[in-house]
């Protein structure tokens, strides 16, 4: 699998600034935002690209456009929909397919409560997003039913992942490519990645 920790000076800065206790609901959001676009950037620079004709105020010219269908982009409820609007940003014209997954408390295992797929996955590039790949159960789970669906060509950006999670992942689906802005340390004993966000869907939607 191929796993990119992205060490640029701004994604480093705007994870540090994420990690902050008591940071407010707006700063979590814009700030996962904002990384949300950084990662996008970073996983469409192999974007396949064709020549298409175009009218130039100077006449006909080849320009470059991305080839093939629109991307899908994969939010996984809650949480991954803090990072939508950083993606669209930068992919206006992006399919979405959203996937409702929360991980039960007891068990750590993910828990399928919705799905509405864009057509044509097996044509499209699927990019998912979730601020946080934990065990990697969550991560799993949706790629397993993109695949049911389809899906050949996935990526998935994080914010934060723990390396239980990206070794699970490797196991699991060794074809997709990883995005992150971070690597941490571990996953506590509840399953929560340290230093890691803490509950990054409570810090987005502003619950507890
Ligand atoms: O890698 P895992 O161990 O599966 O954990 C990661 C998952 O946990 C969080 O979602 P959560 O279950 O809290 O749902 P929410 O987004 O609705 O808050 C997070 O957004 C991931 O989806
Ligand atoms: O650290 C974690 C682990 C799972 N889900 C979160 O929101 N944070
Ligand atoms: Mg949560």
């Amino acid at each position: 699998m191929k796993v990119v920790e992205i060490n640029h000076p701004l994604v480093k800065h705007k994870v540090g600034l994420l990690r902050k206790d008591g940071i407010s609901t707006r700063e979590f959001r814009q700030l996962a935002s904002e990384i949300g676009s950084l990662l996008t950037y970073e996983a469409t620079a192999d974007l396949a690209l064709e020549k298409t004709p175009i009218q130039c105020w100077s006449g006909e010219i080849m320009v470059d456009q991305i080839q093939g269908k629109k991307v899908t982009i994969v939010p996984i409820l809650r949480a991954g929909l803090g990072m939508l609007d950083g993606v669209l940003e930068l992919i206006p014209n992006a399919r979405i397919s959203v996937v409702g997954m929360y991980r039960d408390e007891q068990s750590l295992k993910p828990v399928s409560y919705f799905q509405k797929l864009s057509a044509d996955l097996d044509q499209r590039l699927a990019i998912i997003v979730d601020p946080m790949l934990a065990t990697g159960g969550s991560m799993i789970a949706t790629i397993d039913l993109l695949k049911q669906h389809g899906s050949t060509h996935i990526k998935a950006l994080v914010l934060v992942a723990a390396p239980e999670g990206i070794a699970a992942l490797e196991k699991a689906h060794p074809d997709i490519e990883l995005y992150t802005a971070a690597i941490d340390e571990c996953l506590n004993e509840q399953g929560y990645i340290l230093p890691g966000l803490g509950d990054a869907g409570d810090k987005l939607f502003g619950t507890k």
